[in-house]
């Protein structure tokens, strides 16, 4: 299984500090939403030059204008971008045809995407979908709303595109995230908030390790 490091709320030397200490421990890492709309390309270029040998997520979250926005994240050097499963279906079919161009992924994140809506998106099997519990969700239930989450993980299945986890995850949710077979299991906070990021990293490796053959591997 991948791990998927997010970087948010911070500037791009702090994000590339912290990568450098603990990447050999994750294998994807992310140019979080708030590194985008602060410094723009600069950062998805900062952290792929930073980070050669690792597979970058711009964590875009397009809504519309997607072969502008995708092209722009794709020359800026990343390997995935996302965009909102609730967007146009159009959206996401330019999205899925710029990716394909260029030899790239899509991340689709299923944040508040309506459950007709869901249908529709299984179609695309090269995507990974992304069940997503958002941060104002995390901060304002004030507690994890796990079960929320796991029913819409469950309308997923595993015969269709691969399945990514996000929002608020810890090295204790791994063991119960495991059932649903994630291929990439995104971890922000839980490292990045973390006294000792590094220990904290290493534990989530050797829990998902310690996991093998639960997830989806590459
Ligand atoms: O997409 C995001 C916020 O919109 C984050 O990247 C994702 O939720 C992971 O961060 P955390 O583990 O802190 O929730």
């Amino acid at each position: 299984m991948m791990i998927q490091l997010a970087f948010d709320r911070m500037t791009i030397d702090e994000a590339i500090q912290l990568g450098q200490r603990v990447r050999e421990y994750v294998d994807w890492m992310e140019v979080g939403t708030s590194l985008i709309k602060e410094f723009g390309m600069e950062s998805i270029k900062a952290l792929r030059e930073a980070f050669p040998d690792k597979t970058i997520v711009a964590d875009m979250k397009t809504f519309d204008n997607a072969r502008y926005e995708f092209d722009l994240c794709y020359a800026s050097g990343a390997d995935v971008a996302t965009v909102m499963g609730a967007a146009p279906t159009v959206t996401i079919d330019v999205c899925m045809e710029v990716a394909a161009q260029r030899g790239k992924r899509v991340m689709v994140d299923l944040l508040n995407t309506p459950v007709p809506h869901l249908e529709s998106i299984y179609r695309y099997k090269e995507a990974i979908l992304c069940a997503h519990v958002s941060k104002d969700q995390q901060e304002i239930a004030g507690e994890r709303q796990s079960l929320e989450w796991l029913t819409q993980i469950q309308r997923i299945g595993t015969d269709g595109p691969r399945l990514a986890l996000a929002g608020g995850i810890t090295a204790d949710d791994l063991f119960a995230l495991s059932r649903v077979k994630p291929y990439v299991v995104i971890i922000g906070s839980a490292i990045t908030n973390a006294e000792d990021p590094v220990a904290q990293a290493r534990k989530i490796r050797e829990t998902a390790d310690a996991l093998k053959g639960e997830m989806l591997c590459e």
